[in-house]
Parts: C-alpha cells; structure tokens; sequence
C-alpha cells in the first residue's frame, strides 16, 4: 500500500482553483498569496542562453560503439551539472504521448462534482486536489492534481481511477507501460555513465514503484504573488515529466540561485534525477530543486511519473562511489520509510533529504 500518515491533520477549506478562476475575483484570497520572498520574479525570467541539455536517445542504444560513448559522456555531464535533461527520440510515438494529454485534460475540464468523486483525502497523494497540504495556515498552491500510484498493483488505488473520460484507464496504462520501460533504458544509461554495471539499478530496485501526477495549472490573474507548484526536490530515483502541448511555459529550476524556465520542446520529455539516485551516488548526481509558475491568459497542463525502489528496497551510497576524497554523505534506510517522510511533509525545496544526510565531520 502506498504510505499514508499517522497523525490527524486538519487542513482547513482548500478551493479549487479551476472553480476560483471561474468566479474571476479581484483578489486572490489570501491562502495563495506568497510571502515576498517566495514570490515569483516573472519580469526577471528571460530566455536563458543556456537551455538544459538534450539527450538523443536514439543514439544511446550502442550500434555505433564511439557514438554511444560521446553521448553517454553528454548524459554524464547532463546529470552532474544539471540534475535535469530534455530527451528526444525516445522512441514513444506520439499518439501515446498526445492521448495521456487529452484525457487527462478531459478529466480537468469535467465538471467539480465529478472530480471530486476521487478526492485526495487530507494528507494523502492519491486522488484530486492539493498534495502536501498538512495545517490550516499552509500557502496553497496554484494547481489542480490527480495523481494515481500505478505499480505495482498493491500501490494502486481503484476506487480513485476515474470511469470519465471512458478510456482515461486504458491509456493511463498503455503510456505507464512505455513510461516505464524508458525509465528502465534511462537508468542504464546512467549507471554506464558511472562506470557501473549496466543493470544495478534494475537488480537493486525490484518492482519499481510508479505514480502518475497529472497536474492542471489555470490562468492566474495575479501570476507574480502565487507559485502554481512549491519549489521542491522529487522523492523518486528518477522522473519524467511531459509538458502539455500548447502549454504556458511554466517549469523552473533552480541553478546557481537563479530560477531557470524550462521552455518546451515538441515530442522531448524532461527527465530529472530524484532523490534517490542523489544518494545511490552518494551526491555525484543531485536532485535539483524546481518549481511551477502560473501565466496571466494561459492554462498549463504536466503529466508526471515518479520511478522508485520498491518499499522493501534498503538505499544508501553505493560502495563504487564512496571513497576517501567522496566520504559517504548519506545514511542507509529503507525506501519505504523515505518515501513515508517524502509524503507527510510539506514541499520545502530539498529539506525532504535532511531526512538521509549525514552531518559533515568537523575537525575539532
Ligand atoms: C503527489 O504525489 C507525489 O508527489 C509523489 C507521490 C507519488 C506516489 C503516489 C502518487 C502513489 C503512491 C506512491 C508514491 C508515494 C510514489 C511523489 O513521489 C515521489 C516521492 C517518493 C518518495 C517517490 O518515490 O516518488
Ligand atoms: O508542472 C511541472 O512542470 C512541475 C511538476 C513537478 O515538478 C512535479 O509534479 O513533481
Ligand atoms: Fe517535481
């Protein structure tokens, strides 16, 4: 089962942004509204010269040994400098990734009632609504989501599968499936960029656990005082996010204290390296800290699947990646209990990995 929290919490009256944005109010109410410094600076976000990096997979398969090598030095980069790449060529055709667009759209745009015929009880991460929200005091998020855990099949929760759009199962299915598989080609890219044998990841994992998060940004009249998602750090080892077509540019990560947008590219999906995969290495590859924005006039929609240990699964530092110059950073633990933490905590940038960290040895 997919881990819920232990104590009783009372979130007080979360709206729903979608019917929020319908009654057009003057003002944004006060639960949305971010304090100064968590504001978005949007006249500051100009295009950055430096877009993160794209990977074409198709030449990551290996027909052409040299070819392969120089792209797998490009991935290696790719993690170590920016914890975030765009993949093209991935080899999912894109009626797949168009019909996961349409019907998760379907379902945001069916009316409140029906939604809420799957609702995210306070303090779990299944169903719609607002993930993370845990006291009446907490800043709300400018978003809609409706996340499902997916595999394996005791995570998922059936009751919250819609029955509308009529084929919104099927095809959750049919792009999991494919989801899944280039989460598995990806990690054996990168654990050849480590020097690793190619398949660790696949043998240390499991049954990899995977969710869907379909998130549902509307415009937002006040796009600079709200933050459509909480600057955070993904629990998982790795995710893919797809951007909706036609979307507003809306993702961000943070580089060097600067928000970077993430600008879309047609048929790429971005791909980041989660928690997980930051201690497997032992901080080599970091989980990088990201956040949404909203638009004034345009709606945004994002598909996302979390690809994690199965819950049995004991992480920590992998002993190839730890030596006198590369002192171990982080403790052992079940997976379970991490992603537990992962879920009972409020989105707080990279404060869920505290949770892992081990103190600095100081000399006296
Ligand atoms: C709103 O959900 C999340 O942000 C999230 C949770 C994903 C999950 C489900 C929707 C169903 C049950 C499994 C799981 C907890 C993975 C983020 O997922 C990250 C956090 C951890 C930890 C992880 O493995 O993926
Ligand atoms: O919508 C986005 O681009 C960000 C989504 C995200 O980071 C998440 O769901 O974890
Ligand atoms: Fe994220």
């Amino acid at each position: 089962m997919a881990p819920v929290p232990s104590f009783p919490i009372n979130v007080g009256h979360i709206d729903d942004v979608q019917e929020l944005r319908k009654t057009k109010p003057t003002q944004i109410p006060q639960r949305f509204v971010r304090d100064m410094s968590e504001r978005p600076k949007l006249a500051a976000i100009v295009p950055s010269p430096n877009d993160i990096p794209i990977i074409d997979l198709s030449k990551l398969v290996g027909s052409d040994r040299d070819e392969q090598e120089r792209h797998i030095e490009q991935l290696k980069i790719a993690c170590e400098e920016w914890g975030f790449f765009q993949v093209v060529n991935h080899g999912i055709h894109p009626s797949v990734t168009e019909n996961i667009e349409k019907v998760a759209k379907d379902f945001f745009m069916l009316p409140l009632e029906e939604k809420q015929k799957y609702p995210m009880a306070p303090g779990t991460v299944q169903g719609y609504g607002q993930a993370f929200v845990f006291s009446e005091n907490q800043k709300l998020d400018w978003c809609n989501m409706f996340a499902l855990g997916v595999e394996p099949p005791c995570i998922r929760n059936q009751k919250l599968w819609p029955s509308k759009p009529a084929n919104f199962g099927e095809t959750l299915e049919i792009y999991s499936r494919e989801i899944r598989q280039l989460c598995k080609n990806i990690l054996r890219y990168i654990s050849m960029s480590l020097d690793l044998k190619g398949d660790v990841f696949e043998e240390m994992f499991g049954v990899a656990v995977q969710a869907a998060r379909m998130n549902y940004y509307p415009p937002c009249s006040r796009p600079d005082l709200v933050l459509g998602l909480s600057p955070h750090s993904d629990g998982s080892a790795i995710t893919v996010l797809q951007q909706g077509k036609g979307s507003s540019v809306g993702l961000q990560i943070l580089q060097d204290g600067k928000w970077v947008p993430v600008q879309p590219i047609p048929n790429a999906l971005v791909i980041n390296i989660g928690d997980t995969i930051e201690v497997l290495t032992n901080g080599r590859y970091k989980s990088v800290e990201h956040r949404a924005v909203t638009h004034k006039e345009r709606d945004r929609l994002s598909i996302v699947t979390f690809y994690a240990p199965s819950y049995e699964v004991e992480i920590g530092p992998m002993a190839e990646l730890v030596d006198k110059n590369n002192p171990c950073r982080y403790r052992r633990y079940n997976h379970g209990d991490y992603s537990k933490h992962y879920v009972t905590n409020k989105l707080q940038g990279k404060r869920t990995l505290e949770f892992a960290k081990i103190e600095p040895k100081t000399s006296t």
